[in-house]
């Protein structure tokens, strides 16, 4: 009887579930989705209840397509920086908070008001975030202070889903960095940081490393999902450390990094010393290999040429839209796009700017606009990746996510960045990464570098070709941020 492991991964459109044998290969997954929430303009929620049943539902499907086979652990990652608070019986009070809502400006400023931003860097390898979980928890108290004084418990999403499953209230170091006040050294929580803005740190779970067992699942839940009763659950990672677990990027080959475009946009270098960008343009958080990496973000990558299919080219294929752009340009004869739809989070930290064209004329057709969104994004992830190699010498991405699908996108992100681009030969995101962390965790592999050595090789390399076409309109994108600063 074959043995697998099962990984899960808790995203914001949905929950992804896969079995993948002791050799690494994936032998079942599924998909749910579930509903986002958007209450008011810049909220977005969703109802833990929904992960769950989804969650249930996902495990159920995987099981039964592995019927006969031994499944020995089980791996969970999911969505960054959401907060789900629980009352003294362990229930949710109200609808989880999301990584990419915005609605705590007046958070943030209390937060740096009671502790320099230099200290918060310098502790967490962050400033404070609107989209981190710890000015979640001060906006309800400034907010919902009725809610608040219910509240014994916050967890993040993936950690309330193996809550549920196990009883365990645990997290893990990729994914506590992202709260705010997880000390980067210690890699538990900052009691000064907590002390200082008067929250007791019996709200939060325990902290063990991405490897351990964080629970065993609950025996009507194996009922419910065909799993064995007790299996071990492990506490996993974040979904961007997970995903780079699942590539074999660790502090091993500190040239190695990621790039992804999925929704958003985002830059994984590792790192071996825990260096914060002073300024906190990008983000440091803690590896789930026991290290740490750099994260560069931009918020609206992908979700930024989404909007413009579904705004001006609805039932338009994404490949159609990459011909039109194709007809285009490097420079986009001249058409500049600040892709913060979302607010933006590297290098600006700013929830309140917005997106633009820049430099329009009559002259200027569809492909062009298309092609200036597809660049507008390379500069944005450019500049981060500026940022990152301050201190990383990562000079090598494995490319991932729906956007790199496009040979155009593909070649003009390795022209921007300027740095060599490898597809990955499969590319099973954090889900993978979850079930490497949990084979580890019950001991399938003593490390996480032997499990790496089972992950396959990349292919198709891509250098920089026409990097010097790009120069110029990266000099013209680069003042634009300030300048609109007017408009608003
Ligand atoms: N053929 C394509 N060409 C260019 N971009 C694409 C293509 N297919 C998908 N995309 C982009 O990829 C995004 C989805 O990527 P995905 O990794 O599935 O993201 P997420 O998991 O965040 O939804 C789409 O919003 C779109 O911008
Ligand atoms: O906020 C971050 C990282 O800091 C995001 O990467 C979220 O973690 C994204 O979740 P999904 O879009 O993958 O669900």
């Amino acid at each position: 009887m074959a043995d697998v492991v099962i990984g899960l991964d808790l995203g914001t459109g949905g929950v992804r579930a896969i079995a993948v044998n002791l050799q690494g290969q994936v032998v079942a997954q599924t998909t749910q989705s579930y509903p986002l929430l958007t209450p008011h303009p810049g909220w977005t929620e969703q109802q833990p209840a929904d992960w769950v049943e989804a969650s249930l539902t996902a495990l159920s499907e995987v099981a039964a397509q592995i019927e006969g086979q031994t499944v020995v652990a089980l791996g969970l990652s999911g969505q960054m920086h959401g907060m789900v608070p629980l009352d003294e019986d362990g229930q949710v009070i109200r609808p989880a908070i999301l990584w990419n809502d915005q609605r705590t400006g007046a958070a943030v400023a209390e937060i740096e008001a009671a502790v320099p931003r230099s200290d918060l860097i310098q502790r967490t390898g962050n400033p404070a975030i609107t989209g981190f979980q710890l000015p979640k928890l001060v906006w309800l108290r400034q907010e919902e202070p009725q809610t608040y004084a219910q509240v014994r418990q916050i967890l993040l999403p993936k950690d309330y889903l193996g809550y549920v499953l196990t009883g365990e209230a645990v997290t893990e170091p990729s994914d506590a960095s992202g709260i705010g006040c997880l000390n980067l050294a210690s890699r538990q929580w900052d009691q000064d940081i907590l002390a200082a803005l008067d929250i007791s740190p019996d709200l939060f779970p325990t902290v063990v490393e991405s490897t351990a067992i964080a629970g065993r699942l609950k025996p009507e839940l194996a009922e419910r999902t065909g799993l064995p009763a007790r299996l071990p659950v492990v506490a996993g990672g974040g979904d961007n450390a997970a995903a780079a677990i699942g590539l074999g990027i660790s502090d091993r080959n500190l040239k190695r990094g990621s790039l992804s475009i999925g929704t958003s946009g985002v830059i994984f270098a590792p790192c071996d010393v825990p260096t914060p960008d002073p300024q906190g343009r990008v983000h440091l958080f803690c590896h789930a290999d026991g290290g740490y990496h750099l994260l560069g973000v931009t918020l609206a990558a992908g979700g930024a040429l989404r909007w413009y299919r579904d705004t001006f080219a609805p039932n338009i294929a994404f490949a159609d839209l990459m011909a039109l752009a194709e007809k285009s340009e490097p420079g986009a004869r001249g058409v500049l796009f600040l892709p913060h739809l979302a607010g933006e989070r590297s290098p600006y930290l700013d929830p309140d700017t917005r997106g633009a064209w820049v430099n329009l004329s009559l002259a200027h057709t569809q492909g062009d606009l298309i092609r200036a969104v597809l660049e507008g994004v390379a500069f944005s992830l450019r500049a981060a990746l500026e940022v990152i190699q301050g201190t990383s010498p990562v000079n090598q991405l494995l490319a991932t996510g729906g956007g790199v699908r496009s040979p155009l996108w593909f070649h003009l992100l390795a022209d921007v960045l300027h740095t060599e681009l490898v597809a990955p030969k499969a590319e099973e995101g954090a889900a993978y990464g979850a079930a490497i962390l949990a084979m580890v965790g019950v001991g399938v592999y003593p490390s996480l570098e032997e499990a790496f050595e089972t992950l396959p090789e990349a292919i198709e390399a891509v250098q920089p070709q026409k990097h010097a076409a790009y120069e110029a309109a990266f000099e013209r994108y680069t003042p634009l941020y300030e300048s609109l600063k007017v408009v608003r």
